[in-house]
């Protein structure tokens, strides 16, 4: 399979939803050059502000390969705080309400269910920035205290996303291409399930969006269900 170049398909034209498992939907070139342009500029800004992009330290003492700028909360294995009390103590960058628009219509899009886009209300976005060998091994995303869906958006390399099911860590697996522009929904039955990015594919024709050569960007919004003074 290869990726779209995203000015093919003529805009009237509703982006094919592809269901993989109950509650997870990928709509291939969701993001149209424009706002892929804008949100890897956003990106931009948000690694050169506050805390900046950072590679987390696992409990057993490993680092991730993955950089990581959070917005709205800031992610710590395996729980979230309003500072980075891992390093600084600097505070987290504000979460856009821009950004939880786009949220809601990915909702609204991939689901097809424009009441599920209304109800959606992210307050925290993980920024990751893969480059050269980097990848995300098998994990949950359970750090939040709601039940809504992740969306995921992809910019640049493309890669290919694991996921399995919330039950097995092991598998079996849907094992799914990630291109520029890609929206990615998993939620419902399969908001827990076990995901991981294990490996990138640099050798994948990339859209001019501002991306450096092999680097990938991925935006995962979500649902904290935490307020303030309420941290985990
Ligand atoms: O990069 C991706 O596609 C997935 C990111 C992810 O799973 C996470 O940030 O928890
Ligand atoms: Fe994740």
């Amino acid at each position: 399979m290869t990726c779209d170049d995203g000015e093919t398909a003529l805009e009237l034209i509703p982006r094919q939803r592809r269901a993989v498992a109950p509650g997870v939907v990928h709509v291939p070139g969701w993001l149209g050059l424009p706002a892929q342009r804008m949100l890897v500029e956003a990106t931009r800004g948000w690694a050169r502000q506050g805390p900046g992009a950072r590679r987390a330290t696992l409990p057993g003492g490993a680092r991730m390969s993955v950089e990581t700028v959070c917005l709205g909360w800031h992610w710590i294995p395996y729980r979230y705080s309003r500072t980075r009390d891992d390093q600084d103590g600097s505070p987290v960058q504000p979460f856009p309400a821009w950004l939880a628009a786009i949220g809601a219509d990915a909702v609204a899009d991939a689901y097809d269910d424009p009441a599920a886009g209304a109800a959606y209300h992210p307050d925290v976005a993980l920024v990751n920035s893969y480059r050269g060998d980097a990848r995300l091994g098998m994990h949950q995303d359970r750090e939040e205290h709601a039940s809504d869906p992740v969306v995921s958006l992809s910019l640049g390399a493309a890669c290919v996303f694991r996921i399995g099911s919330p039950h097995h860590r092991r598998g079996p697996w849907h094992d799914i291409e990630l291109c520029s522009g890609d929206l990615l929904v998993f939620g419902r039955e399969h908001r827990l399930a076990y995901h991981g990015v294990p490996k990138l594919l640099p050798a994948r024709d990339v859209p001019p969006i501002g991306t450096e050569a092999g680097e990938r960007l991925n935006l995962t919004l979500r649902v904290s269900g935490l307020h303030d003074g309420n941290p985990r």
